[in-house]
């Protein structure tokens, strides 16, 4: 990313607040520093050359926003709300008005100098309706893009409705400040929005962080100041966090437990002034946009030269054909959802030849296991199952010769059919005038990314077409 351009303007009493807590905020300490990037928000830049694997900084434990750091100022929060909801509610407890410093007493520093909108976010658009550009993009996304996005609201809303029942319980036995400060917005649509704000926060930058014994405890995620400046990269390129922290269970070390050092990128010398990025994961674009409210550039080149990795998810299409098929296709739902194969049917540009996942090759043999004018459950079905269940416990290699051949045609009938819808839609939305809603400095940067979306759907669902044309194997 070019142009950097200025620097935070809170940077300055956020590193204030960070050596309160022991940091090590000289320019030894801190090799980089938050610079605006148009379009994207801030990024982290180096301030000089950095060596391969160089700590960048060291964020003493106190100064992380997590189950750690909360429950002894939240009773009873560890029985009743998850890690993700108890930083959501402190947030939310602690929103700052318009552009003043948040009055928390605990972390304030660090809340003010977080995004103070998300408008841009798909997130917003569903929330809000008709009150910004945003439901103008809504219903020219892909479908596979918006059951993700219905999902998240799914999410989103069970951790507000677990939030107001915590704080309707406990409203009384909360700090001071958080008490008055959960009472100012006036009407349930202000708090739901405040709530989005502080939710939309954790979503787009809580980090991993082993905090509990067990590696997969859900409470090990943290708010990490500096480094939830990290813009996410495909490339190799990147940052990470020091290992030998998440081993501190195993191998007591000199360091403060539970404090985060986030290193220079391994293989590479970082230049002055160079953003430094992360890996947010190996996410498919359709998660990009739901979950971050970005997508990565995509082309035909791009994917073929492997910069980006391409997939679309086939769920809309295939559970349309089991739906058709009546009793049968109910009775073929329940035994993918026993053998835990329902749903997640997706299909892949790379590695070449773009292909269809496990999940979805084991959900089409199955609908093409019995003749396709069936509509009844036959009467052995236990028997009937049998080459196919062989498969799953990898007895045998397929089905039947005929059973390949027909799964391949319905994937191949499916994929140019996505092509098509994804080339009118394309031509559509071209031609869709947005100039009279158009103001939002974020809505050029949105449509883009719709318009990457479909192109990731037209390009896959081509690509994945012409593998089974020229008979590939998967
Ligand atoms: C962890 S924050 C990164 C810092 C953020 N840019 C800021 O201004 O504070 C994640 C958010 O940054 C933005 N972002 C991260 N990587 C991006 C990228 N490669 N392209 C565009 N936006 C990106 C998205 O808005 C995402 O939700």
């Amino acid at each position: 990313m070019n142009n950097p351009g200025r620097i935070h303007p809170r940077w300055t009493s956020l590193l204030t607040w960070l050596s309160t807590h022991g940091m090590d905020t000289s320019p030894d300490g801190v090799l980089v520093e938050p610079r605006m990037i148009p379009g994207v928000g801030y990024g982290l830049f180096a301030l000089k050359s950095i060596k391969p694997a160089t700590s960048l900084f060291t964020i003493p434990a106190s100064a992380l926003i997590n189950v750690v750091t909360l429950s002894p100022h939240y009773p009873r929060a560890t029985r009743h709300l998850t890690a993700f909801q108890l930083i959501s509610l402190h947030l939310f407890l602690h929103r700052p008005a318009g552009i003043q410093e948040s009055l928390d007493p605990l972390f304030g520093p660090y809340i003010s100098v977080l995004p103070r909108e998300f408008d841009f976010h798909p997130l917003t658009w569903l929330c809000t309706k008709n009150e910004n550009d945003g439901p103008l993009l809504l219903t020219s996304l892909p479908p596979s893009t918006m059951d993700s996005l219905s999902k998240l609201f799914d999410r989103f809303h069970t951790d507000w409705r677990a939030v107001q029942t915590y704080l309707r319980d406990n409203l009384s036995v909360l700090p001071r400040s958080a008490d008055r400060e959960a009472t100012t917005a006036s009407s349930e649509q202000e708090k739901l929005l405040d709530y989005l704000w502080a939710w939309l926060n954790v979503n787009t930058r809580c980090i991993y962080h082993r905090l509990k014994e067990s590696p997969s405890d859900p409470s090990n995620v943290t708010l990490c100041p500096i480094l939830d400046f990290g813009n996410h990269t495909t490339r190799s390129i990147r940052m990470v966090p020091d290992v030998a922290d998440s081993h501190l269970w195993t191998s007591p070390r000199h360091k403060p437990k539970g404090a985060f050092t986030l290193l220079s990128p391994s293989m590479n010398t970082t230049r002055p002034d160079e953003e430094l990025y992360l890996t947010y994961g190996a996410h498919a674009n359709r998660t990009l946009f739901v979950e971050y409210g970005f997508v990565n550039e995509i082309s035909n080149e791009l994917l073929s030269l492997g910069e980006v990795s391409g997939e679309i998810d086939l769920q809309t299409s295939v559970e349309a054909l089991f739906e058709a098929r009546g009793e049968l296709g109910t009775w073929m739902k329940e035994t993918l959802k026993d053998e835990g194969y329902w749903g997640d049917w997706t299909a892949h540009f790379a590695p070449s030849p773009a292909h269809p996942s496990y999940r979805l090759i084991t959900a089409l043999r199955l609908f093409h296991l019995f003749p396709i004018s069936m509509a009844r459950v036959p009467p052995m079905p236990d028997d009937v199952l049998k080459p196919w269940k062989d498969t799953l416990l990898g007895q045998r290699e397929r089905v039947s010769d005929e059973n390949e051949k027909e799964w391949k045609t319905t994937l191949l009938r499916i994929c140019e059919d996505e092509a098509t819808r994804a080339t009118r839609a394309m031509a559509k939305f071209s031609e869709h005038s947005f100039e009279l809603h158009a103001q939002a400095i974020w809505f050029p940067q949105m449509r883009r990314s719709v318009e990457m979306l479909w192109e990731e759907e037209f390009c896959v669902a081509s690509a994945m077409a012409e593998s089974v044309r020229k008979n590939e194997d998967f």
